[in-house]
């Protein structure tokens, strides 16, 4: 499938990343921001990254969004492989995604309305303008008369959300996208992006450092250290065992269980696995 076929089939991409390595080149050093991303989100899915700062969010939104190509690994989107595409390629797969990352509200068009805005992001078609006038209904900017340079910090994410959605995107991509704002346009914020994506069946991946906000997505996945650590809802995680074999523990283990110790893994039963520290190692403990 061609990258302007995938932009004109409705419903939300299937993005899966297998192994997905980047490495920062900075003056002569390496920097490892993502060692091994495997990921799989449906379509349709709305998926929050979490993780501390420098777990690499940042990095993996922007090769999910083609601004990147990964030193290595496949990501795949609908089965083909972003990282493999020719430039005229990704720049059709890069226009055809909706991308809202940190600073978006300063790409608008400052000294035009937030309809205007919307009209000038247009590439779809008419059911295209649609989305981005419903999350300007929603955010009450519909029939707004002031530029987009007038409004306050909320107003402007609203307009930067309804551009990013503006042409019926089958994969939005969000960085931060409410860190500015109070609780109650936070969530005014989410409720368009949700009730937009939902209705469309887009996929979403958002990065947030916000426990509120990722709670409004289906699932909650966690970096650290350039990898999927865990992944589940707020009460119930699961360590996510990677391509190489590989668990992190979860962080508050890791005070006792510090990296370094080595263990004997023995699985119990189909559903049970068992780390057993070595025994020289528990009696310096
Ligand atoms: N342009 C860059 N050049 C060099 N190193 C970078 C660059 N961008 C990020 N890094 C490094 O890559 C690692 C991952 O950064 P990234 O921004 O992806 O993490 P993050 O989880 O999004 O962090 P934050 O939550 O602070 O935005 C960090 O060590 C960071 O210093």
């Amino acid at each position: 499938m061609t990258a302007s076929t995938a932009a004109t089939r409705t419903g939300g991409a299937a993005v899966r990343t297998v192994g997905v390595v980047h490495v920062y080149r900075v003056f002569g050093t390496d920097v490892a921001a993502l060692r091994g991303v495997d990921l799989d989100v449906a379509p349709g899915e709305r998926v929050a990254l979490l993780g501390p700062s420098g777990s690499g969010k940042s990095t993996l939104l922007s090769v999910l969004a083609g601004l990147r190509r990964p030193s290595a690994g496949s990501v795949l989107v609908d089965g083909d492989d972003v990282a493999r595409f020719s430039e005229g390629r990704m720049y059709r797969y890069r226009a055809a995604t909706g991308l809202m990352l940190q600073g978006a509200a300063s790409n608008l068009l400052s000294y035009a309305t937030p309809a205007e805005n919307v009209r000038f992001a247009r590439t779809g078609t008419r059911a295209a303008l649609g989305a981005g006038r419903q999350v300007l209904e929603l955010a009450g900017l519909h029939d707004e008369r002031r530029t987009v340079d007038r409004l306050d910090r909320a107003g402007q994410q609203a307009v930067a959300l309804a551009v990013a959605v503006m042409n019926a995107p089958r994969l939005l991509l969000v960085d931060e996208p409410t860190s500015q704002l109070d609780d109650d346009e936070r969530d005014h914020l989410l409720d368009a992006l949700v009730e937009a994506t939902q209705q469309a069946g887009t996929t979403v991946v958002m990065v947030t450092h916000d426990e509120a906000v990722a709670a409004r997505m289906q699932r909650m996945i966690r970096m650290r250290d350039g990898r999927i650590g865990a992944e589940g809802l707020r009460h119930e995680q699961y360590a996510v065992i990677g391509s190489d074999g590989s668990v992190q523990l979860p962080e508050e283990l890791l005070a006792t269980w510090p990296a370094g110790s080595t263990v004997r893994v023995q699985a119990a039963s189909a559903d049970e696995i068992r780390l057993l520290r070595r025994a020289d190692e528990s009696r310096e403990q």
